[in-house]
């Protein structure tokens, strides 16, 4: 059995440029990745089956998941490899901005390619990637770069490996099209140069406005963060409703997931690091 890790993908900048005339907006983002995320197995199988488990399970269907899409995407472009045995353990909540989806289809790509022999660096793995979502050709790279585009054209970037994480997600849907439907149209600026932190902490999130017109709560989730303990860095990632903050030790972040864990005992919080 070939099992792969979906990290959660994090955006530590987001900005939101033009609309485009295929409907999609021009973005410049820095994604990271967490540690921690779904998780995928592939096997050859007597006969296909798809099984979901783990906390979010309940929230997807096994028969529209990108998941599936990611497999037909894979067979259209190097044949079946036959029937397989898949398994998702779906830990990150869904419509959440960390990516979950677009984190499963890039693991149903890397795990079919080991499977079947195809090269991690095949373009036709990358192309696959592009036609399933704007994130998944990020998280088929699966490390910090620069997204340009519609955030597939992919510049490696190194700086914050290791630095502790706290993801918290209000348990609110949100859907991705429906905030960029929102967005303003007003154009902020670029990604500024230098290092990663720094370009992270003098960049925004354009998405943070509209999401939280959306889902207000957001705005709670990004105060009850900021005000505990002495992040580096606190937003929201992608879309929402999920935030994050970066802290300066695992200690801080532990004291940090412990007072939110008490306080808002509903909502969802992950203590993970940055891959
Ligand atoms: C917000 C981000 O998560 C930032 O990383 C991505 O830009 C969204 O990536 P994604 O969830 O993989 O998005 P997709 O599934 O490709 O697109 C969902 C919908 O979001 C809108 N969309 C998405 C990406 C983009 N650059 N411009 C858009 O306008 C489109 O209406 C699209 O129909
Ligand atoms: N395996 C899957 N995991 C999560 N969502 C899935 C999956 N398959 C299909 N979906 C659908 O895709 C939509 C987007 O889910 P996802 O969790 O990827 O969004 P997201 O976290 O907002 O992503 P992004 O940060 O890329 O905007 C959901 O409405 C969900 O029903």
């Amino acid at each position: 059995m070939i099992v792969e890790r979906a990290p959660a993908k994090i955006n530590l900048a987001l900005h939101v440029r033009h609309r485009r005339p295929d409907g999609y907006h021009a973005i410049e983002t820095l994604f990271a990745f967490a540690r921690d995320g779904d998780a995928v197995s592939v096997e050859l199988a007597a006969a296909s089956s798809f099984t979901i488990t783990g906390p979010f399970a309940a929230a997807l269907s096994t028969l529209d998941n990108l998941v599936l899409a990611a497999i037909e995407a894979f067979a259209s472009a190097f044949g079946t490899p036959g029937p397989l045995a898949i398994g998702l353990d779906k830990n990150l909540p869904v419509a959440s901005g960390i990516g979950g989806g677009s984190a499963d289809a890039a693991a149903v790509l890397r795990a079919l390619a080991r499977l079947t022999q195809v090269s991690p660096d095949d373009p036709r793995l990358a192309a696959c990637a592009v036609e399933l979502g704007a994130d998944v050709p990020a998280c088929l790279l699966g490390r910090a770069a620069l997204g340009t585009g519609r955030g597939e054209q992919l510049a490696p970037l190194d700086g914050l490996a290791g630095t502790p994480l706290l993801l918290v997600n209000p348990r609110v849907a949100v859907s991705t099209a429906a905030v960029f439907a929102r967005w303003d149209g007003e154009d902020r600026g670029p990604i500024a140069e230098g290092g990663l932190l720094d370009r992270a902490l003098s960049g925004r999130n354009d998405l943070e406005a509209p999401a939280r017109a959306i889902a207000p709560v957001i705005g709670d989730v990004l105060a009850v963060l900021g005000s505990t303990g002495a992040p580096l860095l606190t937003r929201m990632s992608g879309s929402g409703a999920t935030c994050f903050a970066l802290y300066r030790d695992a200690t801080e972040r532990a004291h940090a997931a412990a007072a939110i864990r008490a306080s808002h005992p509903d909502w969802w919080c992950l203590e993970s690091a940055l891959a």
